[in-house]
């Protein structure tokens, strides 16, 4: 791997006295999707947030975050998004009492350019759907608009937490689709358990299992290895082959 874009070391995080990761070491690459997998509860959403220094005050990280040469831990949110982190939540978070086009201009960094040019190119709909509330927006509208407000200035490495949950398979497609553009021009670390999503995006995997990495390699291996997968996803053969 070239020099990664992200490394983990030994990230630990306790919250509320629940050891939630213990020691997670992983690297993501300065190109493409890494793709974050484990089942459920083991700590993808964890992980995530504690590189974006969004761990609740409650809770306690140790261990090194490194984009580059920099260090992540104990920065605050606002600096590591304007130093060219950025943040899809699971829960996509948009602002649902504004309208689109608020939306978007909240997301505006001070000081530097928008890039609406190239967000209404990914995002049509956005440029036509300018004055609706985001909270009327359909659930794969407003994950293109939490996406497409990310996009709205330069990234160096973007972290997108379950994009296509709850959503149709068109619009899981369509969100697949989008993301793949996106990783062409800047790296992503996905969590994703849709694997059909997964076999398209991702290059290299990280699983975890129990708040520590079970696995990590080359994501599409990874899902021709149906006894693995299933071991350490749960998931069947059939899931893996859609
Ligand atoms: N603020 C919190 N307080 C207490 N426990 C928490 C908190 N946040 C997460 N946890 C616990 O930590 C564990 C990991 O949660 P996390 O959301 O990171 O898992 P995940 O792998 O993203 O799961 P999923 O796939 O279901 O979204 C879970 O057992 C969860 O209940």
């Amino acid at each position: 791997m070239n020099e990664p874009i992200l490394t983990v070391e030994d990230l630990s995080v306790r919250i509320s006295g629940l050891h939630i990761l213990q020691g997670v070491s992983f690297a993501v690459a300065p190109t493409g999707v890494t793709v974050l997998l484990g089942r459920n509860g083991v700590g993808k959403t964890t992980t995530l947030r504690a590189i974006v220094g969004l761990t609740p005050p409650a809770g306690e990280v140790r261990g090194t975050i490194r984009m580059g040469a920099q260090s992540l831990l104990a920065q605050r949110t606002h600096r590591l998004v304007r130093g060219g982190l950025g943040y899809v939540p699971e829960d996509r978070d948009v602002f649902a009492g504004l309208t689109v086009a608020e939306n978007l201009r909240l997301a505006e960094r001070r000081g530097t350019t928008p890039a609406y040019d190239k967000v209404f190119a990914l995002f049509p709909e956005l440029d036509r759907r300018g004055r609706q509330r985001a909270g009327s927006l359909s659930g794969g509208q407003q994950q293109m608009l939490a996406i497409g407000r990310v996009l709205l200035n330069d990234n160096r490495l973007l972290l997108v937490d379950e994009p296509t949950k709850g959503l149709a398979p068109k619009v899981v497609t369509e969100v697949a689709e989008v993301l793949e553009r996106v990783a062409e021009s800047v790296p992503v670390l996905l969590v994703e358990q849709n694997l059909a999503v997964v076999r398209r995006l991702a290059r290299d995997a990280v699983v975890l299992a129990a708040g520590k990495v079970a696995w990590t390699g080359d994501a599409r291996e990874l899902l021709l290895e149906t006894a693995l997968t299933k071991s350490l996803l749960g998931v069947g053969s059939a899931e893996v082959s859609h």
